[in-house]
């Protein structure tokens, strides 16, 4: 793991498209693995900014709630069409869809697309419980995309999108934590206090499935940056 850390999220924002413009100036990413949350959000300001040619890019996206359709303001959905789709006009955008009538098949039906679009660059977020996408602490390391039982913790976390903790769907649809380790290279990026314990937990701690996130050491190509806040528990 290269893990860098840097002053505050505006640092890693700009450190993180610099490692993304990279890439695509060399033409090295076909498919895009997007995350959503807080965290990438100033990448995504520069990448609107930089309006890179994304036209023979395929995206996929990490997660979506279930129940919430994609026009729903707190959906995943909506989330990357305000914050990168309405001005970059790739080639073809997947997330799953919260609102399908058969969820297993729609895991099925995702997992197919993620087989014939291999990631090349992902971005990551880390949960404050050390979960990626929406895999919590005890999911399988073999894990493909799967229906999801949030947890306390994450609702609690997630709440402040929504206007109470009753409203934050109990349930989302995640790519798997092997679905997620099959991408090309990983690029994580963790800001803030309250990320430390995932943090250090992730980068130093046993790789066990009760932190979701520690399986990334035994990914060969992963950058991880985070802020000092986030890097304070580190050894
Ligand atoms: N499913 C998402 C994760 O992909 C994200 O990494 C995490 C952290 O969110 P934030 O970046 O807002 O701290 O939140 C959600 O649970």
């Amino acid at each position: 793991m290269n893990t860098i850390i840097v002053k505050n999220k505006e640092e890693a924002a700009e450190k993180a498209f610099e490692i993304v413009n990279a890439r695509l100036e060399a033409g090295e990413i076909s498919t895009f693995g997007f995350a959503t949350g807080s965290t990438p959000e100033g990448l995504y300001a520069k990448m609107r900014e930089a309006k890179p040619d994304v036209s023979n890019i395929v995206t996929v996206n990490l997660d979506e709630y279930v129940g919430l359709a994609a026009d729903d303001p707190q959906s995943y959905n909506y989330f990357m069409e305000q914050k990168l789709f309405n001005v970059l006009n790739f080639k073809e955008t997947n997330l799953p869809n919260g609102i399908a009538s058969d969820l297993d098949a729609e895991c099925e039906r995702y997992e197919k697309v993620l087989e014939a679009n291999p990631v090349d660059l992902q971005i990551l977020g880390i949960g404050t419980n050390g979960h990626i996408g929406f895999n919590e602490p005890g999911t399988s390391f073999d894990s493909k995309t799967h229906v999801v039982e949030l947890t306390p913790a994450t609702i609690e976390a997630n709440k402040r999108f929504f206007e109470k903790a009753e409203d934050v769907p109990t349930h989302a649809i995640s790519m798997g934590i092997s679905s997620i380790m099959a991408a090309k290279e990983i690029l994580l990026l963790a800001f803030g206090e309250a990320k430390a314990d995932a943090v250090r937990d992730m980068i130093q701690g046993p790789i066990t499935e009760a932190c979701p996130a520690s399986v990334l050491q035994n990914h060969p190509n992963v950058t991880i940056i985070v802020d000092e806040e986030a890097a304070s528990k580190l050894k």
